[in-house]
């Protein structure tokens, strides 16, 4: 019985395909009739009839148009209805579409359009305002490009924010959306952007002198691609790179997450990927030791969890900061290279600065966060980074020099559109999926274009719950303990005239005393 159906079903097979291709080629006209202005209907059809009259006049003309008409139906009708469809999929795909159009009704309709066919109004077709339009084999819209009325205010991010929001609603708030404002043609495009490279492992990356990756991004997000190892494999990946040092436009960083979606992971990659070429105060305001294992490193200037080291070494920052400056002035007046000392990047790394502050002022000490002031106005001068991290629900303990100096921002986890405009200065709402993995955010270079981000993973190498693979990456990368750079930072301290490194404690190895504290 079945084989009987199955060999009927193959014998009337191009019977099928011409149906449904001659019924999408009448979809697409009634579509283009609906969509198209009244004052081009005419014409059209004028011209329409006038073909048709021409070809029933010669002498081969009405065979050579079936056959043409047959072969188009032909190509239109090759694919067999998509799994999420069958008759009924069109349909469904018109209702979805609608339903995104009238949400867009009340961004896009002025009240009283003097115009006689409104692109946007209560009892409009979809056809006329979207451009393009392409669906996922679930029958979900991947893509649409929408048209919107010149008058809409598109520099606004209010405006657009507000139509970002319908326009995620209406499609499924379960997915994230890319949207790209096209300002010259008045197009908006929302787009399902493919998963961010992960899994990828902190290592040596491919990259130039003050070259700094946060993570990867979307292949068409940047040119650049950089090789990586990836679970033993070569591959290429996009990434964000930041650029630090004197010639920076955005010579500080701001990590602001949501907790536990990765920020200390990004602050430990930066570091592992600082100490290569400089030297690193760590201050730990979460003070849950997550830094323990940079403690006594070479380069690891001091790790410190308390109120009273972060002082210490911060003021230790200062002076460092106002000696690396006066040295650099003294070496261009008298015509001699700036010396090595000088050059050498210093990094202040503060993991949940905001924490260490209020313990601070509970113990009636120095804020900590007041410190950070000359190295983050100063810094770019002198080789010396900032970079913070702090929870978002205490992004408000943040001191204002260091809202203000960050110029490279991250945003990692979910973040409300308020939240992510406060971080970012550009509002989106698209944010990671439910199933994002950690480390997943957005990354912004000054006033650049928001890019997805994924950070690589570089967990505690001393955690034993994160993988194993994972926490040997990290080991690799760490620098052999120092026990007589301590003596040595002791003595340059003393020479250069600044305080006694940091911590102030000469001779002694600041990061791994306060850290064992
Ligand atoms: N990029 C990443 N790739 C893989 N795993 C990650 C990544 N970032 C973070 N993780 C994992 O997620 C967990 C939380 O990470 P992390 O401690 O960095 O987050 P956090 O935002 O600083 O959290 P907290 O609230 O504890 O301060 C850890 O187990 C970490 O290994």
């Amino acid at each position: 019985m079945r084989a009987g159906a199955d060999g009927a079903l193959d014998v009337l097979h191009p019977l099928i395909m011409l149906v449904r291709g001659l019924a999408r080629l009448t979809m697409l006209v009634l579509r283009w009739w609906a969509k198209a202005p009244k004052d081009r209907r005419g014409p059209v059809l004028f011209l329409a009839a006038v073909g048709v009259m021409v070809v029933g006049l010669l002498p081969w003309g009405p065979a050579f148009a079936v056959a043409v008409v047959v072969g188009t139906a032909a190509w239109h009708g090759r694919e067999g209805a998509r799994p999420a469809g069958g008759p009924g999929c069109e349909d469904a795909e018109n209702e979805r579409l609608q339903a995104v159009y009238e949400a867009l009704v009340p961004c896009f309709a002025l009240r009283d359009d003097p115009g006689p066919e409104p692109l946007y109004a209560h009892d409009g077709a979809w056809e006329r305002a979207f451009e393009e339009v392409e669906f996922t084999d679930d029958g979900r819209i991947g893509r649409l490009l929408v048209r919107y009325p010149a008058h809409f205010p598109d520099s606004d991010s209010a405006h657009r924010l507000a139509v970002e929001r319908r326009l995620t609603t209406k499609s499924g708030r379960d997915r994230e959306y890319r949207f790209a404002w096209h300002e010259e043609r008045n197009l908006l495009e929302m787009t399902v952007p493919q998963p961010l490279p992960q899994g990828i492992s902190a290592q040596r990356f491919v990259t130039g002198p003050g070259e700094i990756v946060l993570g990867f991004t979307d292949a068409e997000a940047v040119h650049r691609r950089m090789p990586v190892a990836d679970g033993g494999r070569a591959r290429d990946v996009p990434p964000v790179v930041w650029r630090t040092g004197a010639r920076s436009a955005q010579p500080h960083l701001l990590v602001a997450g949501a907790p536990g979606a990765g920020s200390t992971t990004l602050l430990r990659s930066v570091v592992l990927q600082a100490l290569q070429h400089g030297e690193v105060l760590v201050v730990d305001g979460g003070g849950s030791g997550e830094f323990a294992s940079l403690a006594g490193r070479e380069g690891v200037l001091a790790v410190e969890t308390s109120p009273a080291g972060a002082v210490a070494s911060l003021e230790w920052a200062v002076h460092e900061t106002e000696r690396r400056l006066s040295a650099a002035s003294r070496a261009r007046q008298a015509g001699r290279p700036v010396p090595e000392d000088v050059r050498r990047p210093l990094w202040v790394v503060l993991d949940r600065p905001a924490t260490l502050s209020h313990l601070a002022r509970a113990e009636g000490r120095r804020d900590p966060q007041e410190l950070l002031q000359v190295p983050l106005r100063h810094g770019r001068a002198a080789q010396v980074t900032v970079a913070v991290a702090e929870h978002l629900e205490n992004a408000d303990g943040l001191a204002r020099a260091v809202r203000s100096y960050t110029r490279a921002r991250v945003l990692l986890g979910a973040a409300s559109p308020e939240e992510t405009w406060a971080v970012l200065g550009e509002a989106t709402v698209s944010r990671p999926g439910p199933d994002a993995p950690p480390g997943r955010g957005f990354a912004r270079l000054g006033a650049g274009a928001v890019l997805r981000l994924q950070v690589p993973a570089a967990p505690d190498p001393l955690d034993d719950a994160a993988g194993e693979a994972e926490r040997q990456a990290v080991l690799a990368l760490l620098p052999p303990f120092a026990a007589a750079h301590a003596r040595a930072l002791g003595g340059q301290a003393a020479q250069s005239g600044a305080p006694d490194g940091p911590g102030h404690r000469p001779g002694t190895k600041p990061g791994a005393a306060s850290q064992a504290t």
